[in-house]
């Protein structure tokens, strides 16, 4: 029989978040009214006309103590559909050959599972009469895919989040290909570069001087160099470098525009880059070395994004909080090792407004498919995780020092 937990999973999952024109008010609805079910507070908040925060709250007995939050992104990566062996919205259960089940959707994985687990947790903790001491809040906010300024980025500026006192966030995590679970307490900061170069044009049968292409050769030539370090000082870890990755800045030329005709030499060419900086090396300086690049070469240089700070959380393991996050961990058993979180996800804005965030997800032996098509999770994972969600929730919930 199917649980009532993954029915209600599976209807969050055919709400079509999609981007580029996401369904919010449709998930608002969904979510309020599972507020409504649990029997917790809800509030809206819409610091961007059209782009609802759906906040719901588990109300502890001492509110003056710093709470627990819980966040999570409403938005999905849009689909190739006709790559699929299931519809991404439909959210079907499949029994699989070795019994277990399968949900397919986009977002089964990122992360609206996360959010499913969050209701459900608080679902559990609300029936079972329990009181924790701090207030828990359950986040859900929309536009992480596609930077978050107009989310989660706007929500941290606005007093309703001020007003949550939040002392300790659980974000986004990925789950895992085997049983050991990945923690992430810190990210790379992003960096969209995009470098247009200007030239003489003329002939293509001609020997033309200080052309758009000889201008940004060597623009691409030293990014690619620092990609070959990173790339020749990660493979030095063997095993282990999908887990070391974070210590080393990624590039990626990601646009190289230009051109009209085989035999005109192009007046401009523009090459774009996605460029993670590891949290290793300041950022700034980083920066500096990209702006001489450009100016050395005639080169303009504009940030389509970029982070100008990268907090990162680095609580000791004798920090109560901590301890009740290991503790959790420890009887739920994960295995917790820490990582740099190759993407950005919405905890940055939460760690530059002063809180800690650490971002997990419990689910052990999935393939990552993450933006990738046939997104699915496996049942009993879920089920799982939601046991794990429970205990993590009471445990920090009840931290009576910090
Ligand atoms: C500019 S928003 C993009 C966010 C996305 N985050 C993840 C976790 O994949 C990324 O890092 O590309
Ligand atoms: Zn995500
Ligand atoms: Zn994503």
């Amino acid at each position: 029989m199917e649980p009532e937990s993954v029915k209600r999973f599976r209807e969050y999952l055919r709400i079509k978040t999609v981007h580029p024109k996401p369904e919010y008010w449709e998930c608002a609805d969904f979510l309020v009214a599972q507020a409504k079910e649990i029997g917790v507070e809800h509030q809206i908040i819409e610091p961007v006309k059209g782009k609802p925060i759906v906040v719901l709250k588990l109300a502890g007995s001492d509110p003056s103590l710093k709470s627990i939050l819980l966040n999570s992104h409403t938005d999905v990566v849009p689909v190739y559909e006709e790559k699929w062996n299931y519809p991404p919205f439909g959210a079907e259960r499949v029994l699989m050959d070795n019994g277990e089940y399968h949900i397919y959707a986009r977002g089964a994985q990122d992360m609206k599972v996360t959010g499913s687990c969050y209701l459900e947790a608080l679902r559990e903790i609300k029936a079972s009469g329990k009181q924790l001491l701090r207030n828990v809040y359950a986040m859900f906010v929309p536009d992480e895919e596609i930077g978050g300024e107009d989310g989660m980025g706007a929500f941290v500026k606005t007093q309703e989040f001020k007003d949550m006192n939040g002392g300790f966030d659980i974000d986004e995590g990925g789950p895992s290909p085997n049983t050991t679970t990945y923690s992430f307490s810190e990210e790379r900061t992003l960096c969209w570069v995009k470098f247009t170069a200007r030239g003489n044009t003329g002939h293509g049968s001609q020997f033309i001087e200080a052309t758009a292409i000889e201008k940004i050769l060597p623009v691409i030539y030293k990014l690619m160099e620092i990609r070959d370090e990173s790339v020749a000082e990660l493979s030095k870890f063997g095993e282990a470098k999908a887990l070391q990755q974070g210590h080393f800045t990624s590039v990626n030329l990601t646009k190289l525009e230009g051109g009209k005709q085989a035999n005109v030499v192009p007046a401009e060419y523009v090459a774009t880059f996605d460029i993670r900086i590891t949290p290793d090396v300041d950022c700034h300086e980083f920066y500096t070395m990209l702006e001489n690049l450009a100016k050395e070469n005639d080169v303009e240089l504009e940030y389509i994004k970029r982070g100008l700070v990268n907090v990162i959380t680095d609580l000791p393991d004798t920090d109560p909080f901590m301890i009740a996050f290991n503790d959790a961990c420890k009887r739920q058993g994960i295995n917790r090792v820490p990582m740099i979180m190759p993407g950005i996800t919405d905890a940055r804005y939460i760690r530059e407004a002063g809180i800690p965030a650490i971002g997990i997800n419990p689910m052990f032996n999935h393939k990552l498919l993450a933006h990738d098509h046939d997104e699915h999770i496996i049942e009993s994972e879920y089920l799982r995780a939601i046991k794990f969600y429970v205990d993590m929730i009471e445990s920090m919930g009840s931290v009576s020092s910090s």
